[in-house]
């Protein structure tokens, strides 16, 4: 089974233990990991070392979100761990997204390598309509998304994460080379747990999604394995 970059395999687990099971049981059909609060906080950058040593992509998800000088600082250092994708909120405005821009180039130009993508969080999946209105901002959930990835995109930012039902709308205000991860897939049938805005992966991607984060309907299943499999059937009938 060959892999696909395109698919992300979100490792939301809490111990070096479970993250070598699941990497050695999904081998070469995954080749793009995310590691995001639960594991970083649990194990620290040894997971990154491990994945680094396994030739995988790492999407470390971490989601900044506080004052330009804080995240610009918190970024120099992740920027030296070595993953292809780091994040922060895009509602930490378009100050903090262009230090954090600045930074993370800066940071690969000194210590000379390749300089990790920079993507900003619009507005989370696991928001509704109506979580959304008692937050009380102006604009309503879609528009306010595609206003994030505006000013994401004004700030320097290389893509947004943002849900695959405002993909295509995105892509038709940012183009095509600016990246869209969409967490919230769910397959056919399963489990939605505590996401809202949600599509199936071919709906995703054809609605402009140039990653799809994917953690508890492979994470979870009896057959990690084969779920993964059926996902990338999926994912080629699309191409
Ligand atoms: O930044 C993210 O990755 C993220 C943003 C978002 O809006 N929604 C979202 O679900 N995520 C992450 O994507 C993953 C989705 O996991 P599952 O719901 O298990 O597929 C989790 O690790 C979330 O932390």
């Amino acid at each position: 089974m060959s892999c696909d970059q395109r698919l992300i395999v979100a490792l939301d687990v809490h111990n070096m233990e479970t993250v070598q099971q699941l990497v050695e049981q999904l081998g070469d059909s995954v080749s793009y990991y995310k590691v995001g609060m639960e594991l970083f906080y649990s194990v620290g950058s040894q997971v990154i070392t491990y994945l680094r040593q396994q030739n995988k992509d790492i999407f470390l998800d971490l989601k900044l979100h506080d004052i330009p000088n804080t995240v610009g600082q918190g970024l120099a250092t992740l920027t030296q761990l070595g993953a292809t994708m780091l994040n922060v909120h895009a509602s930490g405005g378009l100050a903090m997204m262009q230090t954090a821009a600045r930074v993370v180039k800066n940071k690969a130009d000194e210590i000379q390598v390749q300089r990790p993508k920079l993507i900003a969080v619009t507005v989370l999946t696991s928001m509704n309509a109506d979580e959304w209105s008692a937050l009380r901002y102006n604009a309503d959930l879609s528009q306010q998304v595609i206003h994030l990835s505006q000013l994401a995109q004004k700030a320097g930012m290389d893509g947004v994460v943002a849900s695959p039902q405002e993909a295509a709308q995105i892509q038709a205000v940012c183009g095509n080379e600016f990246i869209i991860v969409t967490p919230g897939i769910r397959p056919s049938g399963a489990t939605i747990d505590d996401q809202s805005r949600i599509a199936t992966p071919a709906r995703a991607l054809k609605n402009g999604a140039h990653h799809l984060v994917i953690g508890r309907p492979i994470t979870a299943a009896a057959n990690p394995k084969q779920a993964v499999k059926d996902i990338l059937r999926e994912m080629r009938e699309q191409a």
